[in-house]
């Protein structure tokens, strides 16, 4: 029988102050040893942050800050390398970025970074290489330049949908958000060239699509639950309509998340789905397993597609609304980018092909520059150095160290890229001699290496034919707002947080 007094007699308080006093005093051990005696002792950087994880929690959660801009100024008062947590270094020198970063380290990912990224594996967040690296084999040959160009008819597609919404913007005078113009254009791409079904965004009105709206409602949140995991792993156990009824924004998540549950059930029930589509889909590689191989479960094949998804959509559109933005800003940019879309495109009613567009250098150039200003990736995209250590920047990094450096210190480094903060496509056009090094070397918005973008071919094929057809099919104007003005958190990717990005524009006639 149950006994009350029992209870009642059980030293609760006592048990509970003396676990958290254990606690502290493994905290305070730990953070002693990581001060004196850790392997990474002798490197330079804030007292606290080598203490314990919590000077990280305190910036990026408790403060809200981004961490890049914390990283720029303890570069300049420690040096190249910066001790930035108990088991991580931070790079500064662009040079290194392709130490780390490069085909022959086949280094694994922080889980520390990664894992709130999807609560079973997907290719961004299988950590090892070797697993990652058939997961990457078989999704490859559907990202491949050549798939890309024969289905760029889907591309174009969403493109047109988006002009005739902005159309629409004209016929009602009202100014287009750029930023969610842009966002619901790579949202239907991936989910039409990934999944064969769009999820309709550019016919929302204003641009206004729930799964866009709650994507970008969800992003802020990545910090959080960066460091404190179980949260992210909690949301999981509730089903969708509970986490909606909560968390209202969070609803064209869920709705997202549920639609491509759906569909991965569907075509698992019914592989004959795949043969009947208009075009192949992740899913005709995911599922076509060889070798007498397991294909991914449910719940995986759901998160390679919401990281598809997630992986695209803000990447892309942040590159094309910042160009955009800073075309506009600047009337000899706007002019020449005009004048070279005219040569391939002078009749209006005719589609270029992207073969053509592609080979504008000015268009070229214009789509670097917006890279290399978005950068696609704002967080140090930390690599563990394998067991037996290894040579970064001159020093010997003992094995199991995170290591990184933010695309952000390559891309404004002002050797490399005179006035950094300057939108400037010329740069990439000026002729070097045999002997120097391409400008190419240091674009890095898609990383390097063998973790680099696997949809670096689908993205530049959404910035060419975003660009192409807003500058050629509208005339344009920035409509009280300018691109000093944007303003961008970093959540792993730059997440905007600035005014409405409003443009005014008119459909061209001829
Ligand atoms: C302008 C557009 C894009 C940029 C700048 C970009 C940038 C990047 C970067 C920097 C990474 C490395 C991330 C890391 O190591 O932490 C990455 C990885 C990845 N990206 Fe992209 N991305 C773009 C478009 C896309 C698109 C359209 C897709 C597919 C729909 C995509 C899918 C992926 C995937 C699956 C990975 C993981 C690759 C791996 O682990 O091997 N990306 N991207």
């Amino acid at each position: 029988m149950f006994n009350s007094s029992r209870l009642s007699t059980f030293p609760i308080w006592e048990v509970a102050c003396t676990a958290v006093l254990l606690y502290a005093a493994w905290m305070v051990a730990k953070g002693v040893y990581n001060w004196y005696f850790h392997p990474l002792a002798k490197f330079p950087g804030p007292r606290w942050a080598s203490f314990s994880p919590w000077w990280k929690i305190n910036l990026e959660v408790l403060q809200g800050r981004n961490l890049t801009d914390e990283l720029f100024r303890l570069h300049a008062m420690y040096g190249d390398v910066v001790r930035i947590g108990p088991n991580e270094l931070h790079f500064a020198k662009p040079n290194v970025y392709h130490e780390i970063y490069n085909p022959h380290n086949r280094w694994s990912r922080d889980p520390s970074l990664y894992h709130v990224f999807s609560i079973s594996e997907s290719l961004l967040t299988i950590m090892e290489y070797p697993r990652a690296k058939k997961r990457k084999d078989i999704l490859q040959p559907l990202f491949s330049r050549k798939a890309i160009i024969r289905m760029q008819h889907l591309i174009q597609d969403m493109a047109n949908r988006m002009c005739h919404n902005m159309e629409e913007h004209s016929r009602n005078k009202t100014s287009v958000d750029i930023l969610r113009a842009y966002k619901c254009f790579s949202l239907d791409g991936i989910t039409s060239f990934c999944f064969g079904t769009s999820m309709n965004a550019t016919d929302a009105p204003d641009f206004e699509a729930p799964v866009g709206e709650a994507m970008h409602a969800s992003l802020p949140i990545e910090p959080f639950l960066k460091h404190f995991p179980f949260v992210k792993n909690s949301l999981e156990l509730f089903p969708a309509w509970v986490v909606s009824t909560v968390q209202p924004q969070l609803s064209g998540l869920m709705d997202l998340r549920e639609a491509l549950r759906n569909q991965v059930k569907e075509t698992v029930a019914h592989p004959e789905i795949l043969e009947q589509a208009e075009h192949p889909t992740i899913f005709n590689n995911l599922l076509d397993v060889k070798d007498g191989g397991r294909p991914p479960s449910l719940i995986n094949l759901r998160d390679e597609a919401l990281l598809m998804v997630f992986a695209g959509t803000d990447t892309s559109s942040t590159a094309l609304t910042i160009g955009t933005m800073h075309i506009l800003d600047r009337p000899d940019i706007h002019r020449k980018l005009n004048e070279e879309l005219l040569q391939v495109w002078p009749n209006l009613s005719d589609r270029p092909t992207y073969e053509a567009l592609d080979n504008l250098p000015y268009l070229k150039a214009v789509i670097k520059e917006s890279l290399r200003l978005s950068s696609g990736v704002w967080s140090p995209m930390t690599r563990i150095v394998p067991r037996e250590g290894a040579q970064i920047d001159g020093h010997f990094i003992p094995g199991n160290t995170a290591v990184g450096i933010s695309n952000l210190f390559v891309h404004l480094n002002a050797n490399i890229f005179p006035n950094p903060h300057t939108f400037e496509p010329n740069r990439w056009l000026q002729s070097k001699d045999a002997d120097s090094e391409s400008l190419d070397h240091w674009l890095v918005a898609f990383s390097k290496g063998p973790r680099s973008c696997l949809g670096l071919n689908l993205g530049w094929c959404q910035l060419v034919l975003g660009f192409a057809n807003v500058f050629r099919r509208f005339q344009l104007e920035l409509d009280n707002v300018n691109a000093s003005q944007m303003h961008w958190q970093e959540c792993y990717i730059p997440h905007y947080t600035g005014p409405e990005l409003k443009i005014a524009a008119t459909p061209r006639v001829s």
